[in-house]
């Protein structure tokens, strides 16, 4: 393979799911590329064919047409042992972690090794190397039943880890974690892809996730790709209506100013409007906490008059989103204000 060409490509891939019946097309002539060391996002909304394209990468789907392009090798071409083979260099992880309950944690990891015939003695000082990357060396002799989620989702990042793989596929990998846990959990994946070079895609309905770790994210809409592109560009100039629906869950409304990160911003109500709860709506659709710093408005028969300032958050993705989301409130005047002092 050469420098250039992408670890993963798929070409006018088509899943049709036929019963006796019905037909549904989960996807419908995909067109994406991966490249090797990235981390990837796929995102959309439930039933838009997220697992089924995840599912297709390492052929646990039969695409019924178009081809799957692994390190420039159309997986369609290969036999069952060369297909195993190329499998091994694809780990996956799930939202229900799927790990053997009766073994332990290390055994679980030893498990794809044992697949491929992998010495015992050698398959154990792997895992045990495994689990010491995913910081869970104390947990060796544990069973699942003992672990917590996201415990469990280390062992299970572990064993994908096993053979070596140039890819891993996370399917839903943090749906059924807390927000604390994710975060860790997003943090090794993190870890993992910059250490060891593993190229990651991850598939989520979360924009958080995808805003947290991925470097360019693939949107799909009605078994369609709709977008796809670096994920700041994406998440502050959305031009899909189904991007736009991610971004903006309520809104949907094309934004087309953006504007530098500042730390604070002054929101001045001149009597044009009638009062609107502007910062209560932003938060609810933007979904960024904000800190209000100062706030003096006033309603006068029914106009108002006033300002607030907010600080920004830290991300400055989310501040874009929060300043383009406010410039496009066409009843108030927004200002960046540099070094407020309360
Ligand atoms: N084995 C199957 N048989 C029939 N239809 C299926 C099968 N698997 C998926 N589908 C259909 O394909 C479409 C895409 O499903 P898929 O699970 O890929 O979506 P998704 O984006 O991953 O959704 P979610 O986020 O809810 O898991 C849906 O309409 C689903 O009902």
């Amino acid at each position: 393979m050469s420098v250039t060409t992408p670890l993963i490509q798929l070409k006018g891939l088509g899943k049709t799911f036929q019963s006796k019946d019905s037909a549904v097309t989960a996807l419908d002539h995909i067109d994406l590329e991966i490249n090797s060391g990235e981390i990837f996002g796929i995102i959309g909304m439930s039933g838009a064919g997220k697992s089924t394209l995840v599912r297709c990468i390492n052929l646990l789907e039969r695409p019924t047409s178009g081809k799957v392009l692994f390190a420039g090798v159309d997986l369609s071409t290969l036999s069952g042992a060369a297909l195993n083979k190329t499998r091994q260099q694809m780990g996956m992880i799930f939202q229900q972690f799927n790990l053997l309950m009766q073994r332990t944690a290390v055994g679980n990891i030893c498990f794809p090794m044992e697949l491929c015939g992998v010495p015992k003695a050698q398959a154990r000082q792997r895992a045990l190397e495994l689990l010491e990357l995913v910081g869970l060396s104390d947990k060796a002799n544990a069973y699942p039943a003992q672990l917590s989620g996201g415990q469990k989702q280390r062992v299970a990042i572990a064993r994908a880890l096993a053979t070596n793989p140039k890819v891993l596929l996370c399917d839903e990998a943090t749906s059924a974690l807390d927000p604390t846990t994710t975060r860790s959990i997003l943090a090794l994946l993190k870890d993992i892809n910059q250490r060891l070079g593993i190229t990651i895609v991850v598939i989520t309905h979360e924009m958080a996730v995808i805003e947290e770790i991925c470097q360019r994210v693939a949107i799909i809409a009605d078994s369609h790709v709709a977008e796809v592109g670096n994920v700041e560009d994406i998440f502050t100039n959305p031009q899909s209506q189904a991007a736009k629906k991610l971004v903006y869950p309520e809104e949907g409304k094309p934004i087309d100013d953006f504007v530098d990160h500042k730390h604070c911003c002054r929101i001045v109500f001149d009597g044009n409007s009638s009062f609107e709860p502007v910062v209560a709506s932003m938060i609810l659709e933007c979904r960024e906490p904000v800190n209000i710093l100062f706030a003096d408005t006033k309603n006068i028969d029914g106009r108002a008059f006033g300002q607030i300032v907010i600080q920004l958050p830290d991300d400055p993705l989310a501040a874009k989103r929060i300043l383009s989301y406010l410039r496009s409130r066409e009843s108030i005047t927004v200002e960046e204000v540099d070094n407020y002092v309360v």
